[in-house]
């Protein structure tokens, strides 16, 4: 088997005090303890993401898609879990535990994430060339020309027109924002990339050419993806592999096709014929 890029152990990211009741596996009323109302919006979550991949993470509203996503990213902290990262330190080092400076790092060289909210990913007064070169400057980059030119690259690479490269994303539709979003994301060739409900919210003839750019994306630069989805649609299109969750937990997991035309759990097969 090859290495994996990511390899997410036991992660579990709870938001209250927890009680005995809670802390020993009692059961839970979905994600939320009956007694102390703790939330364990992800529980014992285990994830391995490999070379050029993209991994799948389906599941309603609540199902702790977006937890995962922003605690790989380092937005808030994990309350138990391991995370290892091939290209930080061999995969030898565990990441959660690391100083702010080496998280920092990590998201700089080796995570882009683009958020479904372009707020959360971009600063909307600067101009789109500022935005990239804000991630560029941050990962140590300091030559005028070569920044440039790495901005120009990255705004040809998602189709936006040279022209428009010193507008800011405020003036930009949603489909453009995204990839305004994706290139600044790519800006230092990181080895894994978060997508987190990108395309939700958009036109249906916008959201196509944002998706079909995320497969240009992955085969231009044989990057590994974590894509989080609620559409089924979405991961059928872009996925190779999918993880299902539920209340906090993966409940199923394997090929994209086999889960989707074969579903074992429960909860798979009515997600899946809710859409028959
Ligand atoms: N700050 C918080 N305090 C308490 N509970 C929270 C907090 N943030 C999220 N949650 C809860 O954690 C659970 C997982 O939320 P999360 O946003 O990760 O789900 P999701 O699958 O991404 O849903 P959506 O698609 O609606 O964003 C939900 O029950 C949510 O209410």
């Amino acid at each position: 088997m090859e290495q994996s890029v990511l390899k997410v152990e036991h992660l579990t990211v709870r938001y209250g005090r927890t009680c005995e009741y809670c802390r020993n596996g009692g059961k839970l009323d979905k994600n939320t303890c009956p007694h102390c109302k703790t939330v364990w919006a992800c529980k014992d979550v285990n994830i391995e993401l490999y070379e050029g991949e993209i991994l799948g993470v389906v599941g309603e509203s609540g199902s702790g898609k977006s937890t995962l996503m922003k605690s790989l990213y380092f937005d808030f902290p994990v309350t138990e879990g391991r995370g290892y990262l091939r290209d930080y330190e061999g995969g030898e080092e565990e990441i959660f535990s690391q100083s702010l400076q080496q998280k920092k790092f990590i998201k700089n060289h080796i995570m882009g994430m683009v958020y479904q909210n372009p707020m959360l990913g971009l600063k909307m007064d600067y101009s789109s060339a500022g935005n990239i070169a804000e991630k560029l400057i941050a990962a140590g980059h300091r030559n005028y020309a070569r920044m440039n030119d790495r901005v120009t690259e990255l705004l040809d690479a998602v189709e936006i027109l040279q022209s428009r490269k010193k507008e800011p994303p405020k003036n930009f539709s949603g489909g453009m924002q995204q990839r305004v979003q994706i290139s600044k994301a790519l800006a230092n060739n990181p080895a894994i990339l978060l997508l987190d409900e990108v395309t939700t919210g958009l036109d249906l003839s916008v959201q196509a050419r944002v998706l079909e750019l995320i497969r240009t994306i992955r085969q231009k630069f044989h990057i590994s993806m974590l894509l989080v989805s609620h559409d089924l649609a979405v991961i059928r299109m872009l996925a190779d592999r999918t993880i299902v969750m539920l209340d906090g937990r993966i409940i199923e997991q394997g090929l994209t096709d086999q889960i989707l035309d074969d579903p074992q759990h429960p909860y798979t097969q009515q997600l899946v014929h809710s859409l028959l």
